[in-house]
């Protein structure tokens, strides 16, 4: 048996006696002068517990007994008139000096009020050896749109153990969606509570890198309103949604980011559109090859960017590790609208497991010498899974199923935040990225360009575009 149990949390204590009231005849003055002491105990009890109120009160009152009117009204009215000149001043300043800490004050007391109740009906309150522990609320942090709140978790407990209970603590709190972290130290789990979304706009087209960053390409908006950059160095790229969820955005809004590469000859673009070019049509002046109808042609295409692959892994074999494009060699994106219809759809089986052979090899051999995949799947069937791993990078827009969401990202991704089946069909290109390796996934909202946009994406960056100008 251990000497010292040593536990985490907030221990409930149990109350040290339990006693009967005996039934006793007591006079009316000797009741009311109880209530008396207990209501004026209960008063002190306040007033030192809610000081940042009660305290400015007492100011207000004691400036009107001593001055009249003219006293609280000078005293509220030059600190409110100098929060509202900062506000219209600075109002970014204003929200994070001022506005959000006291904000965040007030929804911490809020979280405390309901924090034993919450614990314990969502199964995270603790009891070792007959006492109550619950986790500890560390910090509550108010942002644009939510509150992220700091818990040290109670020993035994892991971020997945909050993650499960993700939805039904963004239900007590009154959140409409949440995402789970863990903290700064392997004890804490930070909880992001959104209270409002700040990806309901659409996000025009970013602006185009004149020479792409292949380790940060802008393809979309993030919930704090920066550009989210996606990483294609080293990676393939899979995106699943639901009809009219918004992939092809996803897809534009990548060739945007890689525009500038294009024109340049730095990047090639192979683009596969099963569903008779209706997708990629508008954009082909941008694409080195480009196959929409013919499937024996596209699985010839795929063998070719697999011999190309293989070629550079012979060449750069012992030399670097990470092929660094060049107009002679330039980085080869292949892009595919729907990637079921090589791998599931085809009905011509011989066909279909060359594609599936050769896809496969791709995934694996391509990223490292620069030829990469993005691929768009609607339907996240049994023939298709296999390959779900070979993609680093998952993006899950809006999804149909609950459960299509872990077997598409990855098992708990749900759990954490990803709510794709969630997603309404109001907010197409809304979606979760989720990195291998990393357990955040990263809600965003892609680029939406209209054919316009897209004509002109195409007229300006197309390679031969380039040589016509010069
Ligand atoms: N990022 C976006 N922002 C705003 N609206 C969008 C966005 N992406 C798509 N839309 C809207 O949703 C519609 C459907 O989008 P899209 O065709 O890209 O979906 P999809 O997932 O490719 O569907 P399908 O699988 O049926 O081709 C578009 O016509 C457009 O009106």
């Amino acid at each position: 048996m251990p000497l010292i149990n040593v536990i985490r949390g907030e221990r409930i204590e149990p109350a040290p006696f339990t006693v009967r009231t005996p039934y006793l005849r007591v006079p009316l003055w000797l009741m009311l002068a109880g209530w008396l002491c207990k209501g004026l105990y209960r008063l002190v009890v306040v007033y030192i517990r809610f000081w940042y109120a009660t305290v400015p009160a007492t100011v207000l009152a004691w400036l009107y007994h001593r001055y009249g009117w003219p006293g609280p009204v000078i005293a509220v009215g030059i600190p409110t008139g100098l929060l509202t000149v900062w506000r219209l001043v600075d109002l970014a300043s204003f929200r994070r000096f001022a506005w959000w800490p006291v904000l965040g004050r007030w929804r911490r007391m809020r979280y405390r009020r309901h924090w034993h109740a919450a614990m314990a009906t969502a199964n995270l309150a603790v009891t070792f050896k007959e006492d109550t522990f619950l986790p500890l609320l560390k910090r509550v942090r108010v942002g644009a749109t939510g509150d992220q709140v700091t818990i040290r978790m109670i020993t035994g407990q892991i971020p997945d153990d909050f993650a499960k209970a993700g939805e039904r603590l963004a239900h007590t709190f009154g959140a409409i969606a949440y995402r789970v972290t863990p903290g700064t130290r392997p004890d804490l789990v930070v909880m992001t509570f959104r209270r409002s979304d700040p990806l309901s706009a659409i996000v025009r087209p970013l602006p185009v890198p004149a020479a792409p960053n292949f380790n940060g390409l802008p393809v979309a908006m993030t919930e704090d309103g920066d550009p989210y950059r996606l990483r294609l160095f080293g990676t393939q790229v899979l995106v699943v949604g639901a009809t009219g969820a918004g992939k092809g955005s996803v897809i534009w809004s990548f060739l945007r980011s890689v525009a500038g590469g294009i024109s340049t000859g730095l990047v090639e673009v192979w683009a596969f559109d099963p569903k008779g070019g209706m997708e990629l049509g508008a954009g082909e002046r941008l694409f080195a090859r480009f196959a929409c109808e013919d499937y024996k042609a596209m699985a010839d295409m795929l063998d070719e960017a697999l011999a190309t692959a293989r070629r550079r892994a012979a060449r750069l074999r012992g030399i670097t590790r990470q092929h660094i494009p060049t107009v002679d060699e330039p980085l080869i994106v292949i892009v595919i609208d729907e990637l079921a219809a090589l791998t599931a759809y085809l009905t011509e089986r011989q066909l279909k497991d060359r594609i599936k052979a050769t896809l496969g090899l791709l995934l694996t051999q391509g990223r490292a010498v620069g030829v990469h995949v993005l691929a768009c799947l609607q339907d996240p069937r049994k023939e298709v899974l296999p390959f779900r791993n070979l993609f680093p990078t998952r993006v899950g827009l809006r999804l149909t199923e609950e459960a299509e969401v872990d077997l598409v990202l990855g098992d708990g991704t749900r759990d954490r935040g990803a709510l794709c089946d969630r997603i309404p069909q109001s907010a197409p290109g809304v979606g979760f990225v989720v990195l291998d390796g990393d357990p955040s996934p990263v809600r965003v909202r892609f680029s939406y360009l209209t054919d316009p946009d897209i004509h002109d994406l195409a007229s300006r960056y197309a390679p031969d575009a380039a040589k016509e100008a010069a």
